[in-house]
């Protein structure tokens, strides 16, 4: 831009024309354009793309601020110690000469602002995170002891693979589980009613219809069935009808298999660890239910050949998995009482001494209710009176021996077993223990598995031996049943970990005692779910290569970077400053 536009007056003239203009425009939004105009042309060299000339900047103000072009200064400026050269300049001359005048420049500026503008909005909308909608699904596990109602829930639109499942209710049913109704199986339908409403008030009215709701029944169902099958179809019977008359999308009423049992417990601890989405070393599960006990390992030295009955094989997230599984009928807590009952009393005496009960505690029981299992049926004394007299006399060592007489460790045909015959590979850690290996080992105390075996062992040995009256009292809230219980239970679980499954002082450490893993709790009935609606891909999901945050944030750089590109592009066009400024 040639000097000559320019127009100097000397330093007094200027200063009186500025206070002049001040005068004129004080208050007026100019003194901002006219700012900004002194600032550019103050800018250092280095970041600037060439020399500025000072009076092109007029046009960069929009027309009806550059009018009268005249360049005023800010009161701040005015009152510093530095004096301004006014400067004139003639408005139809420059129009002529700036380029960014042209319709073409101001119709492709704002083309490009706008385009950027679109870009960015549209990125950021586009891929905003949609309100979450939620898909439900409930599985009632129809337990020996009792029958418990989960409900899970996932995002709607991520259900095929990559939604993390969580169970968002639990509802225990009141009452026994359902094999107890073998004489009025109606009965098994009626208790399920409660849990089942609170289910509809759980699931929004509108995801009913497609809610799944299974039903698996476990350990006393196996064993109803083994001792009276037509008991349980009545059973089922009456449970289909009652659960049908929800308004759920009913899958049917079953008998899991121990296999699956164990299986679906160890998909469970390790979906909820996410292990198996990330390919990690997997956990273990150990599972004590009321009538039977599960272990499932991944072991390094278990290929599935030797004894295959033990094996069960998965392709999760893109891994194989070679599982080895052993569900034990009748040892879980409940059962295995029984069966050390048994054997104490297998004379018929009138009284039984009981080191697995506290000193101090009595009851009568009865020869037929003990005897009542396929667990124990066979052995039921010819001659033995109706009841018997049974008295806790708390000694942990002789409740350990008593324990033991549950095991059969004397054959095995495998390269080395857990008991019973059972195969068993080297036991490979970690482990979660949950269901009643935990309810137990948390009323006593005892989770903490960094705490040595045998400190365990000398706790339990003082609170087996520990008077009746005095556990009562300390644990009015406990129902009497589970706290008679306790001291035969922690025995139990102890000689079945280390006897049992051969755990030793150290590998004792890798069992972790859980009920609930990130809210949800361990069992095998989150496992059942996800395998039945196909929750657990085979292979590895595509997964998007940038989250939302991330996507945005590309985007919209990459709108700045083009807009700085454009600006950059139409230097040829940019106004200059003179040389020398007119400020002095
Ligand atoms: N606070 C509690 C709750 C339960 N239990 C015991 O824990 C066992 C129940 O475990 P659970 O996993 O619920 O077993 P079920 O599903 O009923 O049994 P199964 O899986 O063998 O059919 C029962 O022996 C019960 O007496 C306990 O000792 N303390």
């Amino acid at each position: 831009m040639p000097n000559s536009v320019l127009k100097g007056r000397s330093t007094r003239k200027t200063h009186t024309h500025t206070h002049d203009y001040y005068n004129r425009l004080s208050g007026h939004e100019g003194k901002t354009s006219s700012l900004f105009l002194l600032s550019l042309c103050y800018l250092p060299r280095s970041i600037l793309p060439s020399p500025f000339h000072f009076h092109s900047l007029f046009s960069l103000i929009p027309p009806p601020l550059s009018l009268p072009l005249s360049l005023s200064l800010s009161p701040q400026f005015s009152r510093s110690p530095v004096s301004v050269n006014f400067i004139e300049v003639d408005n139809r001359e420059m129009k002529e000469m700036n380029p960014w005048h042209t319709p073409v420049t101001i119709i492709i500026t704002v083309i490009g602002v706008m385009a950027i503008v679109a870009l960015v909005t549209v990125a950021v909308l586009q891929n905003r995170p949609l309100p979450q909608k939620y898909k439900y699904g409930i599985v009632m596990d129809a337990g020996s002891s009792h029958t418990a109602l989960y409900i899970y829930e996932w995002p709607a639109e991520k259900d095929n693979n990559t939604g993390r499942v969580e169970q968002t209710h639990l509802c225990k049913v009141k009452g026994p589980g359902i094999s107890s109704y073998a004489s009025a199986p109606v009965k098994a339908g009626e208790s399920l009613r409660l849990c089942m409403e609170e289910a509809k008030q759980w699931v929004p009215g509108k995801r009913h219809h497609q809610t799944p709701l299974y039903l698996g029944a476990t350990a006393g169902m196996r064993l109803l069935n083994m001792a009276n099958s037509s008991a349980s179809d009545k059973v089922f019977q009456a449970v289909e009808g009652a659960l049908q008359k929800f308004p759920f999308s009913y899958q049917g009423a079953k008998i899991i298999s121990g296999q699956d049992e164990g299986a679906f417990g160890w998909i469970t601890v390790n979906y909820l660890d996410e292990r198996l989405k990330q390919g990690l070393e997997t956990r273990g599960a150990l599972d004590l239910g009321g009538a039977s006990t599960q272990i499932s390992f991944v072991s390094d030295n278990y290929d599935g050949s030797e004894s295959p009955s033990n094996s069960v094989t998965f392709r999760l997230y893109g891994n194989d998995y070679n599982l080895y599984t052993h569900s034990f009928l009748c040892y879980g807590k409940d059962q295995s009482l029984r069966m050390m009952q048994a054997h104490q009393s297998q004379a018929g005496p009138a009284t039984v001494l009981d080191p697995c009960f506290h000193p101090g505690y009595t009851a009568t029981k009865n020869y037929s209710v003990l005897y009542d299992s396929p667990c124990v049926s066979d052995r039921k004394p010819k001659d033995a009176p109706d009841t018997f007299t049974h008295i806790g006399i708390g000694d942990f060592l002789q409740c350990q021996a008593a324990v033991k007489s549950v095991f059969n460790f004397t054959s095995c045909k495998y390269s080395r077993c857990s008991f019973n015959g059972v195969l068993q590979p080297l036991l490979q850690g970690p482990y979660g223990a949950f269901s009643a290996y935990y309810f137990v080992m948390n009323f006593l105390n005892l989770t903490d598995t960094s705490v040595p075996l045998e400190d365990v062992k000398e706790k339990l040995k003082r609170y087996c031996a520990t008077n009746w009256d005095q556990i009562m009292q300390q644990h009015p809230e406990v129902k009497l049943k589970y706290l008679a219980e306790y001291c035969f239970s922690g025995t139990y679980i102890l000689t079945l970990l280390t006897e049992g499954y051969n755990f030793t002082s150290e590998s004792y450490s890798d069992i972790k005692f859980i009920k609930k893993i990130k809210g949800s709790d361990a069992g095998w009935t989150l496992g059942y779910m996800l395998n039945l609606t196909n929750m657990i891909p085979a292979e590895a999901p595509d997964t998007p290569l940038l989250p939302h945050p991330g996507y945005v944030s590309v985007v919209s750089v990459i709108a700045v970077l083009l807009f700085i590109l454009f600006i950059v592009s139409l230097r040829p066009l940019w106004p200059r400053c003179s040389k020398q400024p007119q400020i002095v």
